[in-house]
């Protein structure tokens, strides 16, 4: 039995989607992350926080195939998936869409990359526009969107990319406060309705217990030093998706909070 048969049959036993396993990763000589493991299940939003500088971006071009790893592994759904792009989708922290571009181009690029013929590429793009929200922008210019709307033709774009598990870098981060949360409680909702399994880079702990299954901490277990980092601790978020917008308000969730924030140090 090869490597990626025994772990296909622990994946599938622990419903992983993902799993990324000790995972070494470096800029040059300087250590960024150091023995990181953790996996996230089928229809799972894991959200991953981290002080400024912690590597959660450098993490996160791993997980995507961009970089390879010093050390360690990545399955999806028990395949090897290491130094691989395109296996999950990403959304890069500053994904612009391109100014000259409509939307409806703009959100197709992921299928004329892929060399999907232009005519089907934007037939399929516009069969989401609704699902989305985004009926009635195909032929505007990204300029002619407000910015909650070019978000949600940033994250339909990084959708068409295909896969079932999403990786999001600050997504929401721009965003006024107000929008924030209509974004964030729009993306849960279809998080759901798609099916999909996400990981979600986050500064901000309150929306990291706003929305996450789980909440991941990346750290640095030295006194004292910034990296190398690793995942120091987890909490989870026990609340449905629809009720999240009492939760946040509950003291239950001011507790997982503090946990939080106990954990960042
Ligand atoms: N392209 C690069 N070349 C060299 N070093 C890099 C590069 N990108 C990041 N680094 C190094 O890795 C460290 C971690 O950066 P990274 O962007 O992954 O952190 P982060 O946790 O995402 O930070 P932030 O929350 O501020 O976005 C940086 O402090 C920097 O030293």
């Amino acid at each position: 039995m090869t490597e990626s048969h025994t772990h296909k049959s622990w994946d599938q036993a622990s419903q992983a989607r993902l799993r990324v396993s000790r995972l070494v990763l470096s800029w040059g000589e300087e250590a960024i992350c150091q023995d990181v493991s953790f996996s996230v299940n089928a229809g799972e939003l894991v959200c991953l926080v981290g002080r400024s500088g912690s590597g959660k971006t450098t993490l996160f071009h791993a997980v995507a195939g961009l970089t390879v790893p010093d050390g360690g592994s990545i399955f999806l759904d028990g395949r090897d998936i290491t130094g691989r792009a395109g296996e999950v989708s990403y959304m890069l922290q500053k994904d612009l869409l391109l100014p000259q571009h409509t939307i409806l181009e703009n959100v197709a690029m992921p299928l004329l990359i892929a060399k999907v013929p232009r005519k089907r590429a934007f037939a399929t793009a516009r069969e989401s526009f609704a699902t989305f929200g985004l009926e009635g922008t195909e032929g505007l210019y990204p300029s002619q969107l407000s910015g909650g709307m070019r978000q949600r033709a940033a994250l339909l774009r990084t959708y068409l990319m295909d896969n079932n598990v999403v990786l999001l870098d600050e997504p929401f981060s721009a965003l006024d406060a107000l929008t924030r949360k209509d974004l964030q409680a729009w993306f849960l909702a279809m998080l759901t309705e798609l099916d999909l399994s996400a990981m979600l880079v986050t500064h901000d702990v309150d929306e990291a217990v706003a929305m996450a299954d789980r909440v991941l901490v990346l750290g640095s277990q030295t006194p004292g030093a910034a990296r190398p980092s690793t995942i120091v601790g987890e909490v989870e978020v026990a609340c449905p998706r629809s009720d999240r917008a009492d939760f946040v308000l509950s003291s239950e969730a001011l507790a997982l909070k503090r946990q939080v924030i106990a954990l960042l140090g």
